[in-house]
């Protein structure tokens, strides 16, 4: 069942150490499949240089385990409130990979500083707000999933596919487990970017709109030219 999705789960799963994005078990991916309201995840705790498509757990979109023998990654609740919420992502990716931590913790949304980041993020990574105490004692995985949703009330996951969980690290998504992957990546490299800009320009303002525009739309939207397609 989901051979498919579990492959490309496990695939994308072992690209996190692969890109330097996870330390131990740090992290975890996901994929959906929308059509069954199936979701198949990284195993909790498991090292990546174990990790085997057997080992991937499904779930449904309530976090019902429908195959797998052992436990889902404790971000599972996290990762059903972003697909619950967001019907147009395929993948996701929960990393604490060190610059975007950084930003995290620091409580920091990253600014649209140049083009790197533009051609992936259409303006800021954002930062969420801190949780509530209630927050944090309570269901805190879901919680974690509805103050990120939070975060986008005005905004398109599908223009900002990433972003910063206060005190906390990354989450990134995609169209699917790889894209989800990629934009993980991209967020890593532009928190770095960013962080070195701010060191060599404390005064740095986000870029022109104008150029902001031109770069996102050069690679998303109907009129997209940026590769061979
Ligand atoms: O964020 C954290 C820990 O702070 C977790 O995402 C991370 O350790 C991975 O957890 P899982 O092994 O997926 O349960």
């Amino acid at each position: 069942m989901l051979d498919k999705l579990k492959q490309a789960v496990l695939e994308a799963n072992l690209d996190l150490p692969e890109y330097r994005l996870v330390t131990f078990t740090w992290g975890n991916v996901s994929g959906i499949d929308r059509e069954q309201g199936l979701v198949v995840i990284k195993p909790s705790g498991v090292p990546y240089e174990d990790l085997k498509a057997e080992d991937l757990v499904v779930v449904d979109l309530e976090g019902r385990i429908v195959e797998g023998k052992l436990k889902p990654s404790s971000d599972t609740p996290t990762h059903l409130a972003l697909y619950r919420a967001f019907p147009a992502i395929g993948g996701i990716v929960h990393t604490h990979s060190p610059w975007a931590t950084s930003w995290a913790q620091a409580g920091r949304g990253i600014p649209a500083l140049g083009t790197t980041h533009a051609d992936y993020f259409y303006g800021e990574v954002p930062c969420t707000r801190l949780m509530t105490e209630a927050e944090i004692k309570g269901a805190y995985e879901l919680e974690t999933g509805n103050v990120i949703i939070e975060t986008f009330k005005d905004l398109d996951p599908a223009m900002v596919p990433g972003v910063l969980v206060n005190c906390h690290a990354p989450f990134s998504w995609g169209k699917d487990p790889h894209n989800a992957v990629h934009n993980a990546v991209v967020l890593e490299e532009v928190a770095k970017i960013a962080y070195r800009t701010f060191h060599l320009n404390q005064a740095i303002q986000p870029m022109e709109q104008t150029l902001l525009d031109r770069h996102f739309l050069r690679k998303h939207g109907a009129n997209a030219y940026y590769g061979q397609t």
